[in-house]
């Protein structure tokens, strides 16, 4: 059976909203298990940060996304179609930088998308058309050698960029740029889904840069997704920091109230973050204890401290309730 069949049939809704659905996706090497049951899903005109430590198996998955490598179990669907059984139909409509760009150093920038345009068939205007989003307009007569890396990775984006394709698979496209090229490509990506209507899945190791541009993450780990959600769930989500002179003390005043309660330092309560009705029974219930109370804050909770709780590595300085 083609590793196609094994996904779902998919449905006008799913051709409608979804873009990239896997199911069971799997990748082993010998013995070692790569992807792992991976079912991740991409809507239609999101970002979608696809975050993991090096190693994880984000390029695997991508490739296999890609047909770059086969799966050895599990399935691939993209745009409502099986992969495994549309590629001819599917890849032409997915623009890719994987890795680090391939091109001619000898060649000029607009010498590169030349090749990529005759491959595409596409007309001459793509090339303006594309130097001009990734600004490299001023640049294109230069041979590539000579660019910048920050000017090679945009480069490369231009080459992805080519016939206005409909999904745009990035691995770590900021890989090694310096602040200025990260900030550049950063914020090309970011205006990809309202400019040109694209679906843009993008991974990185790096979760301040997931933060910065996804709406929604898939976070893998040894091959496995631990989360997939929106961004804006995991930054709600947070707790409260009571200060206190006496917290052991203080910690067993509301416990034994019922309330859920950790230490979170000498001097510090934690508490899993409450309305604001149930904040002030709190600070009532300990300063009728006889508490010395000194500050109450909410701290939301970054996305790194999530991605160390949920990948087990989480200190005990930072408690995380949930
Ligand atoms: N062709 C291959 N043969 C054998 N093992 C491989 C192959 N490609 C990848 N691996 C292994 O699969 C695991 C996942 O690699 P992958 O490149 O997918 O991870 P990643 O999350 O993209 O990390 P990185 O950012 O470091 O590339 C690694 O242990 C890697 O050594």
């Amino acid at each position: 059976m083609a590793s196609a069949d094994l996904v779902g049939s998919p449905g006008e809704e799913e051709r409608k909203h979804t873009v990239v659905r896997t199911s069971e996706l799997t990748k082993r090497y010998g013995s070692e298990t790569v992807v792992d049951r991976l079912g991740v899903t991409v809507r239609r005109g999101e970002i979608y940060g696809f975050l993991g430590l090096n190693g994880a198996g984000k390029s695997t998955t991508m490739k296999m996304l890609l047909d770059l490598a086969r799966p050895t179990a599990g399935g691939v669907t993209v745009f409502g179609l099986g992969l495994a059984a549309n590629r001819a139909r599917i890849l032409p409509r997915i623009g890719s930088l994987i890795e680090s760009p391939s091109y001619y150093g000898h060649l000029t920038g607009e010498e590169n998308l030349e090749i990529v345009r005759i491959l595409k068939k596409l007309p001459q205007a793509e090339i303006d058309r594309v130097l001009g989003v990734v600004r490299l307009t001023e640049n294109r007569r230069k041979p590539v050698r000579n660019y910048s890396l920050g000017m090679k990775q945009r480069l490369g984006l231009a080459m992805a960029l080519m016939g206005s394709p409909e999904l745009l698979i990035l691995d770590e496209p900021t890989n090694g740029l310096d602040p200025s090229g990260i900030q550049e490509i950063r914020d090309l990506i970011v205006r990809l889904p309202s400019r040109f209507g694209m679906t843009v899945l993008v991974s990185s190791h790096l979760l301040s840069e997931v933060e910065q541009m996804a709406d929604t993450v898939g976070i893998i780990d040894q091959g496995r997704l631990l989360y997939e959600g929106a961004l804006r769930d995991f930054r709600d989500r947070g707790w409260l920091r009571i200060a206190v002179a006496d917290s052991a003390s203080a910690a067993s005043v509301l416990r034994r109230a019922g309330w859920r309660v950790t230490t979170a330092s000498e001097g510090e309560l934690a508490l899993p973050l409450h309305p604001d009705e149930q904040i002030a029974r709190v600070v009532r219930i300990l300063v009728g204890a006889g508490t010395q109370l000194y500050r109450v804050e909410v701290r939301r909770r970054t996305l790194e401290e999530v991605f160390l709780q949920i990948t087990g590595e989480a200190s005990d300085e930072k408690p995380v309730p949930a």
